[in-house]
């Protein structure tokens, strides 16, 4: 378990992490959120004792990292940017990891078989393209068979199998009873990996919840309906006073089920020409969330801007 209390760090007069909390469990893959300098790699360096907390605590499993004996057999990191020698070899640069934290140099060949790295084991990492250094790193990570394993970003660089390798990956090893704390900026993939998350913004923790009750507390799912009698549509579904809103050409309602409202419809003999039950995305999440948070924004021709009003 990864516990944080009061953690701050102040860089000058900027505050990078300002007081958060957060316990991150075993057994589970949690997910780290949150825009452009929000404050997570600063959060997860502070964990790996790589910068120095201004206030307030974080421990490893009770301890402060930077006490650990053999730090890699504690915790493994992957960070976004990778300290890899690059005239060594992926074997040799996992060989003098293994040796300085007292791993058995059959455990090398095991990651690296683990991480499919084996065939070019020989290689200069130099030479490596990005997915490869992103999976040496990964293996720089498990090598120690760490019970705490933390991950920025890394997907970065994958292509589709690789990203689905990770994927599984977490999820080994939150199944294996291991503490897996994950940072991404690809909102879809961490919906598919994250059992739980912790959102950042402006350094502060602005959610902190299962993917479940976050999608439910922040990703409103609503029925679609479209129609060529829109008018008649949304006075029948409106007559008991439930909301409809027109986005686009579509009528939306959030506190009906499809079912009722295709009743509805029917009785009031309304042509309908598409009812479907629609849960917004991860990414519409997050977005609505942090909106308020983000450091550094686009001009509004970045974004086409979605029509919305109340009807
Ligand atoms: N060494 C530093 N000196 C001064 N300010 C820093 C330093 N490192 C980070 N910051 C600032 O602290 C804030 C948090 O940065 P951090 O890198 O932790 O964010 P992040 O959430 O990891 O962002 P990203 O998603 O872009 O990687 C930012 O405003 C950043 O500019």
């Amino acid at each position: 378990m990864i516990s944080a209390r009061e953690l701050t760090k102040r860089y000058g007069d900027r505050v990078a992490v300002d007081g958060i909390d957060f316990d991150i469990r075993p057994g589970k893959v949690t997910g780290f959120l949150g825009p452009n300098g929000a404050g997570k790699s600063t959060t997860m360096r502070m964990i790996l004792g790589l910068d120095r907390a201004s206030s307030g605590t974080v421990t490893v499993n009770g301890r402060p990292y930077s006490n650990a004996r053999a730090p890699l057999r504690e915790v493994g990191a992957l960070l976004e940017a990778q300290a890899i020698h690059p005239g060594r070899s992926a074997l040799d640069h996992l060989r003098w990891l293994a040796a300085s934290n007292d791993i058995s140099t059959a455990r090398v060949r095991q990651i690296l078989d683990q991480v499919g790295l084996e065939d070019v084991a020989g290689r200069r990492a130099g030479k490596f393209s990005l997915g490869m250094r992103q999976r040496l790193g990964i293996a720089s990570a498990l090598i120690g068979d760490p019970p705490v394993v933390i991950l920025d970003e890394p997907v970065n660089g994958l292509d589709s199998e690789g990203i689905r390798w990770v994927r599984r990956l977490c999820r080994r090893l939150a199944d294996e009873g291991r503490t897996v704390f994950v940072s991404s900026h690809l909102m879809a993939e961490m919906s598919l990996t994250a059992d739980h998350l912790i959102v950042i913004g402006q350094g502060r923790i602005l959610a902190d919840a299962s993917m479940t009750e976050f999608m439910t507390a922040h990703a409103p799912s609503f029925v679609r309906v479209r129609t060529p009698d829109r008018e008649r549509a949304r006075e029948a579904i409106s007559r008991n006073g439930t909301r409809v809103d027109l986005v686009d050409d579509e009528l939306r309602v959030d506190s009906l089920d499809v079912a009722g409202i295709g009743d509805t419809l029917y009785a009031a003999e309304v042509r309908v020409h598409e009812l479907s039950g629609v849960q917004c995305s991860l990414e519409e999440a997050f977005m609505a969330l942090t909106a308020d948070t983000v450091e550094y924004q686009a001009g509004p021709e970045a974004a086409a801007p979605i029509a919305q009003g109340a009807l």
